[in-house]
């Protein structure tokens, strides 16, 4: 696996790869990789000729300083776990690489960032945007491979795709947990014993309100997850909401083929954890 740290030399040899018609599948990461990010890798190498893994934490997308200075970094270990996957290039740019003007654009993602982690996370999306379509354009990739446990980030990825016409296919992989349930993420490596031991209770709230969705009105339900993590302490819940799978905004009551995602924030002691349910109305 050859690591490339300047843009220039990414963008060239995508081109060189390009012209020989490799097609080019890019994970995009901030590191810290784990089983999650390993299964959006093992997929690209199948999916195509050419695997390029970025890691870079982008300063940009933090809203919280804390979160940013604590976000774990391991690359060492993140390379050699790339090695094991069959990932081609890993890109891996210092911030003045990627933003050597310090001049950021602002984009408008209007309603779609107004919910959940848009209004929780003040000019996340933002960031995300950002550096996500400067890796497109560094990178050129056919494919593009995104996690379901972010999913908002897809939508957002989704309407910049379209709106600045790239050239990509996105592809959004289903959530791999650990054992107990918890979502996999980087920043559990920053749990305590304890703070581990409660994390799974964010799925599980997921799947108490997935198992009442026939029985009970959704603002009923929105309450009784409250209840349900309201005395767990060190967990505090930021938000629960009901909503449409593709553009994010929120469900008040249910509707039959509705693809229905059960979203979930909440910080376990310090650590600001997400989570999904994407439930087929049609199914359940
Ligand atoms: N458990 C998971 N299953 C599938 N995809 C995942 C999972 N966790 C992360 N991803 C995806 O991997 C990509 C890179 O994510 P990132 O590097 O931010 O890791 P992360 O585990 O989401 O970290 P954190 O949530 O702590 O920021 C994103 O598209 C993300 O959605
Ligand atoms: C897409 C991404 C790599 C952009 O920094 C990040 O938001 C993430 O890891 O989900
Ligand atoms: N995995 C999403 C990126 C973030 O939380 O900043």
């Amino acid at each position: 696996m050859q690591i490339i740290e300047q843009v220039s030399t990414i963008r060239q040899t995508v081109q060189e790869l390009r012209c020989k018609g490799k097609r080019i599948g890019l994970v995009p990461t901030m590191g810290a990789l784990h089983e999650g990010h390993l299964q959006l890798l093992r997929t690209s190498v199948q999916e195509n000729d050419i695997t390029i893994c970025s890691i870079f934490v982008n300063p940009t997308q933090f809203n919280n300083p804390d979160d940013y200075k604590l976000y774990p970094r391991m690359l060492e270990q993140d390379i050699a776990l790339l090695k094991t996957v069959g990932c081609d290039y890993l890109f891996a740019p210092t911030a003045q690489e990627v933003y050597p003007q310090q001049q950021y654009l602002q984009f408008s993602f209007g309603k779609l960032e107004a919910v959940m982690e848009g209004e929780h996370r003040p000019g996340h999306f933002n960031g995300v945007a950002t550096i996500v379509g400067k890796l497109f354009n560094f990178v050129q990739p056919h494919k593009a491979y995104f996690g379901q446990k972010d999913l908002q980030q897809v939508a957002i990825v989704r309407q910049l795709v379209h709106g600045l016409s790239f050239d990509l296919e996105l592809v959004c992989y289903p959530i791999i947990r650990e054992e107990d349930g918890l979502a996999m993420s980087s920043r559990n490596k920053r749990l305590n014993e304890k703070q581990r031991m409660l994390a799974p209770n964010l799925y599980k709230a997921l799947q108490l309100a997935q198992s009442q969705l026939q029985a009970k009105p959704l603002q009923q339900i929105k309450e009784e997850v409250a209840a349900f993590l309201e005395p767990l302490e060190e967990v505090e819940l930021e938000y629960f909401e009901f909503a449409d799978s593709y553009t994010m905004q929120p469900v008040q009551s249910l509707q039959e083929g509705q693809e229905l995602a059960l979203c979930i924030a909440a910080y376990v002691g310090p650590v600001r954890l997400i989570d999904n349910l994407i439930v087929n109305l049609n199914e359940s």
